[in-house]
């Protein structure tokens, strides 16, 4: 294998590669997360809809769930993620998929009570759905669900899955199994999904002062990832070109002045955020006139590139920090 290898091979859990959506890193569980998981799970109303969640729950059975997602990573049976979101690295919850013998893999989930209806479950779903048919070549996804919790129904069915009859399952909390429907999807179907998602032209500017620092704006409370820190910029309206739209985008988020003749084209990141494609070509800028202030109520901080990456930013952000290190 050359070193070059690296770039072509996918991500894989196997490996415990994290896998990153718009909120949160899907990564394998450590022992560290222990004490979160029990306090998150020792709860009559987390474990009552749930196939493998004992109730009453402990720090032990913690450490007993955390080890054997390891063993079945490692034996290629499987994997548990864990949810954690990027704002604040809280595990706000868990994913993860069985393989069959045949090819399929079944897919399991829990949010804990606090993060319940912002959306965690479902970001999560289609990033794993991803990973299974694009990077891992899984021929079908199946999943079931308690028939008294119509909220995972919801979060399937967001994710494309139809239904596929009933199955007895097993809730270890209850020490008795109920019949519950079952929901697939297999990889065509997501495929012919996936592939109609638009690409979003988003423009956004590295404004750099004399002292080598970048501004960097935090999205405001309400937007998607609000509270991760990103480029100042936004979507490229139709007719207009990138430029065209940085310079109204910094004047009306900024309440700056920048001429196009002051914007250099910098990078770009191209990013699959699973309901849309995004392609944001990125400026530096270092010439502007008026001082930058936070029209949308966006937070504003100067920062060294050197130190962004302690900063919680979109996933399609990462790539060019390095890029700024390097260059700025
Ligand atoms: N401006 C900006 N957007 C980014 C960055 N990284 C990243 O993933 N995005 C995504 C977040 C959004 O999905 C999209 C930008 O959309 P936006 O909602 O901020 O655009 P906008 O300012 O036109 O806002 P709106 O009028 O639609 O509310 O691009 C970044 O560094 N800067």
């Amino acid at each position: 294998m050359t070193e070059e290898a690296g770039c072509w091979s996918a991500g894989t859990v196997w490996a415990g590669t994290a896998l990153a959506t718009a909120r949160l890193r899907l990564r394998p569980f450590t022992h560290t997360d222990a004490p979160r998981l029990a306090a998150v799970l020792d709860d009559w109303d987390m474990a009552k809809y749930t196939a493998n969640i004992p109730h009453p729950y402990h720090e032990t059975d913690a450490h007993a769930f955390i080890l054997l997602q390891e063993q079945r990573r490692q034996l290629g049976q499987g994997a548990g993620l864990a949810l954690e979101r990027t704002t604040d690295k809280q595990v706000i919850g868990a994913i993860g998929f069985t393989m069959d013998p045949d090819g399929s893999a079944e897919l399991g989930y829990w949010v804990a009570r606090e993060a319940w209806g912002q959306g965690y479950a479902t970001e999560a779903l289609r990033r794993l759905i991803r990973h299974l048919f694009a990077d891992l070549g899984i021929a079908r996804l199946w999943a079931m669900v308690h028939p008294d919790n119509p909220a995972s129904k919801t979060v399937l069915g967001k994710a494309g899955f139809l239904p596929d009859g009933h199955s007895q399952c097993a809730v270890a909390s209850r020490g008795c199994s109920v019949v519950s429907p079952r929901f697939a999807l297999t990889a065509d179907q997501w495929k012919a999904t996936h592939a109609a998602r638009p690409m979003l032209l988003v423009a956004a500017a590295a404004l750099i002062d004399t002292d080598g620092r970048v501004l960097m704006a935090s999205r405001p409370p309400g937007k998607m990832m609000a509270g991760l820190w990103e480029f100042p910029g936004g979507k490229v309206h139709d007719g207009e070109t990138p430029e065209a739209a940085l310079i109204r985008e910094l004047h009306e988020e900024l309440g700056i002045d920048v001429g196009e003749s002051c914007l250099a084209p910098l990078a770009f990141a191209s990013y699959d955020y699973d309901t849309f494609h995004l392609l944001m070509p990125l400026y530096a800028v270092r010439t502007w006139k008026g001082s930058p202030i936070a029209k949308e109520g966006q937070g504003l901080k100067w920062v060294r590139p050197a130190r962004m990456g302690e900063m919680p930013m979109p996933p399609a952000d990462i790539p060019l920090v390095a890029i700024l290190r390097e260059w700025v």
